[in-house]
């Protein structure tokens, strides 16, 4: 019987999962599917890896703790795959805080430290977490995994982790943590595999979600990153602010009146792309829409991520590569296209056909920096990196 890691990779809307065989050196996919509780009647669907529907489910009502669609899916994968062989299940946790630099097993105090830091990612860190409870509850003897979006950028060094406030918030954790850290690593080892030679070089990773940010990467580390203290900095997003003036909190505090709780839903839920266009989060429709309020905002997000780029090109010292990455940085040409057109100064060119079809390679021969479109999969790091964990500890 081979064994086996469940990944939850929990998102802001709904919750995708990945079912890993690990007996072999590189986990290999059997099944994936989203576990949705949003809607009035959660929902579960499992898909094959090539994406052939194999099971789905309604629940009649939502659940509070969510642990229906748990058992449901535990129940599916004992069904289809037997009873023993499920080994861990391994979460996305977006913030690992200041303590942890890699993936850790889960106890009820580890969960309580990672709970503490709700307030440093209140859109994220409780649905992280919400499922690794649910677990716990109806499965208590499984082995849960954290695998953090922090820890890729545990070694950033002080000048760009540093914010430039006094030095005793520092000393208290008040600093830049950076997030997207799965997805990053998961890249930077694909360029790694298909361009070696650009390993010492200077690259910066876009990872343009719903949640966007950007990473300097050199001899496969993280060297800057445009998130901070929270997944609220850096590049506008679907429906975050990115960077902003501080100033301009104060003003909603001290002229609006707003308190610190309306400011907080301000900047997670209804600023971003959707602030800006007032039509959707989604890119896609923003893109297919004619209105100026969508054309704006899609205009604004490519100026920020240009200019951004060109922020992490400097930390770097210059910039031998460009990676796309997320739903936007793969599937929307247009974007890729923008932001490439504005770094035309920094030596960037794509090759107009390759971009279009979203080849891995695309940019334009004697472009002065190389530009790639490579898919990330984070469920694919967090089992690798569950199947190591778990290897080292010998039997669990
Ligand atoms: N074909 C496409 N063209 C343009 N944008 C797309 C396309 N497919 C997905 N997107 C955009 O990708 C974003 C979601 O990215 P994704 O990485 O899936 O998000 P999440 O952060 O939830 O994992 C949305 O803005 C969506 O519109
Ligand atoms: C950290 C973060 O922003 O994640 P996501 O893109 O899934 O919202
Ligand atoms: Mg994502």
């Amino acid at each position: 019987m081979s064994d086996m890691v469940l990944v939850l990779n929990s998102g802001s809307s709904s919750i995708k999962f990945g079912l890993f065989d690990i007996s072999a050196a590189e986990p290999v996919l059997l099944c994936k599917g989203l576990l949705d509780e949003h809607e009035a009647r959660p929902r579960l669907a499992v898909k094959s890896p090539a994406g052939d529907d194999l099971f789905a489910t309604r629940r009649e009502a939502p659940d509070a703790g969510g642990g229906h669609l748990f058992a449901d899916v535990l129940a599916f994968i004992e069904e289809r795959f037997g009873a023993h062989s499920l080994r861990a299940v391994g979460h996305r946790i977006v913030h690992g805080g200041p303590d942890y630099s890699g993936p850790v097993v889960l106890t009820d105090d580890v969960t309580a430290t990672l709970a503490a830091l709700t307030p440093l990612a209140p859109l994220h860190q409780p649905r992280c977490l919400a499922p690794v409870r649910a677990l716990a509850a109806i499965r208590p003897a499984l082995t849960q995994i954290a695998c953090f979006d922090t820890a890729f950028h545990h070694g950033l060094a002080p000048p760009a982790r540093r914010f430039a406030i006094p030095r005793r918030y520092e000393q208290r954790g008040v600093r830049r943590y950076g997030f997207h850290g799965l997805s990053f690593e998961y890249v930077a080892g694909r360029l790694a595999a298909i361009a070696p030679e650009l390993i010492a070089k200077r690259s910066v990773i876009a990872h343009l979600g719903n949640g966007a940010s950007l990473c300097a990467l050199h001899h496969g580390r993280s060297i800057d990153t445009t998130m901070g203290l929270t997944p609220l900095d850096g590049l506008v997003m679907g429906t975050r602010c990115g960077s902003i003036d501080p100033g301009v909190l104060l003003y909603l505090q001290q002229h609006e009146k707003m308190s610190a709780e309306e400011i907080q839903h301000l900047l997670y839920h209804e600023s971003g792309l959707l602030g800006v266009s007032g039509i959707s989060a989604d890119m896609r429709t923003l893109l297919a829409s004619g209105e100026v309020g969508a054309r704006e905002a899609v205009e604004l997000f490519t100026l920020r991520a240009a200019q951004q780029i060109a922020m992490m090109a400097t930390t770097l010292g210059g910039l031998d590569c460009l990676v796309f990455t997320g739903g936007i940085g793969e599937h929307a040409k247009e974007i890729r296209s923008a932001i490439c057109e504005r770094l035309g100064w920094l030596g960037v060119r794509i090759d107009a056909a390759a971009n279009d079809d979203a080849r891995e390679r695309i940019g334009a021969g004697g472009s002065a920096v190389d530009v790639f479109v490579i898919p990330t999969d984070e469920e694919m790091i967090i089992a690798r990196h569950c199947a190591a964990l778990i290897r080292s500890r010998g039997a669990t």
